[in-house]
């Protein structure tokens, strides 16, 4: 179970809130029961609307005063640039002791400190993987969370969809968005490349998709599988002087794909600060 008896609210059920409401709502993951969860969200759409539909999960486009007093713990997933307002109209309706996790990219916790004063707070960066419980969260707490029952409840509950890491740094989360939080993005684009590209080789576009899924998705098991790093699993497929080494090559050519995933996540850590900055 995912700890707490109040009620987890979802403030926020889009793209990333409904893809951790899915880990907490299945069984072997999360188990957090249905009729403890409220999806808080001006109109539900997309998955949001299918887990609620299949669930029974209660829907409301505000947290009113009285569903908030039995609140325990909040999930907050709007927008970097939502999050002020959202805390401006929550302040006075939760419990002190509620648990506030965020997982607005960039926002810091001295904006939460602002305007929860005292409460326990949880920097978070899921990725989307969570909803299949692939995914990957790194935290930092607030002082008045730095304590070890409240980092487990946390721990708990971010777990349903996958790994959880904590830092005590939070300069750290902007490198992390820059990696895991938009870092699936970069694969997907690198699976669509590669598909186009085999199209473009003359092969059929849904062999050529298929083809590319199970590449990616099979080079991702054997990393995950810990047979060797990376770098070992790369050398196992290049044969000196092989296909695999001209392919390389042509990707090393010129700043090289490392300098490219390189920019990419300095703009990406560089983007959340400004989200910051933009938030306050
Ligand atoms: N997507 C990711 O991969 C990812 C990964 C890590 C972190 N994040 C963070 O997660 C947050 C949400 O991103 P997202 O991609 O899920 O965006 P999203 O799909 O637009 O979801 C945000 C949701 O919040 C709703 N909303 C707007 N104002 C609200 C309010 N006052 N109260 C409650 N709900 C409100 C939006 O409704 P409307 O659409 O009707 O405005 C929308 O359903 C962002 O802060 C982002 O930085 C996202
Ligand atoms: N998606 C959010 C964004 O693009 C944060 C990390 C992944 O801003």
């Amino acid at each position: 179970m995912s700890g707490g008896d109040g009620t987890l609210a979802l403030i926020g059920a889009g793209r990333m809130g409904s893809a951790l409401a899915a880990g907490w709502l299945a069984k072997t993951r999360g188990g957090v029961a249905p009729d403890k969860l409220v999806f808080v969200d001006p109109q539900l759409a997309g998955r949001a609307a299918e887990l609620a539909e299949t669930y029974g999960i209660r829907h409301v486009s505000e947290l009113d005063a009285e569903t908030a007093k039995g609140v325990d713990r909040v999930v907050l997933a709007v927008k970097p640039g939502l999050v002020g307002e959202t805390l401006d109209a929550l302040a006075g309706r939760l419990p002190d002791d509620a648990l506030v996790i965020s997982v607005a990219a960039g926002v810091p916790l001295k904006s939460f400190d602002k305007r929860l004063a005292g409460r326990p707070v949880v920097r978070a960066m899921p990725n989307t993987p969570a909803a299949i419980g692939k995914g990957v969260t790194v935290c930092v707490a607030n002082e008045a969370a730095d304590d070890t029952a409240i980092r487990d409840k946390a721990t708990k509950l971010l777990k349903a969809g996958g790994q959880v890491e904590w830092v005590d740094d939070e300069r750290l989360l902007g490198a992390v968005t820059g990696v895991s939080g938009s870092g699936p993005a970069y694969v997907f684009l690198f699976c669509e490349a590669l598909a186009a590209a085999g199209e473009a080789e003359g092969l059929p576009r849904d062999l050529a998709e298929r083809l590319a899924v199970a590449t990616v998705s099979g080079a991702g098991a054997m990393l995950e599988a810990g047979d060797g790093d990376a770098r070992e699993l790369r050398r196992m497929v290049t044969s000196p002087g092989g296909t695999t080494q001209a392919g390389l090559d042509a990707l090393m050519a010129g700043s090289g794909l490392p300098s490219l995933v390189r920019n990419a996540v300095s703009a990406a850590e560089r983007r959340s600060r400004q989200l910051g900055n933009e938030s306050e």
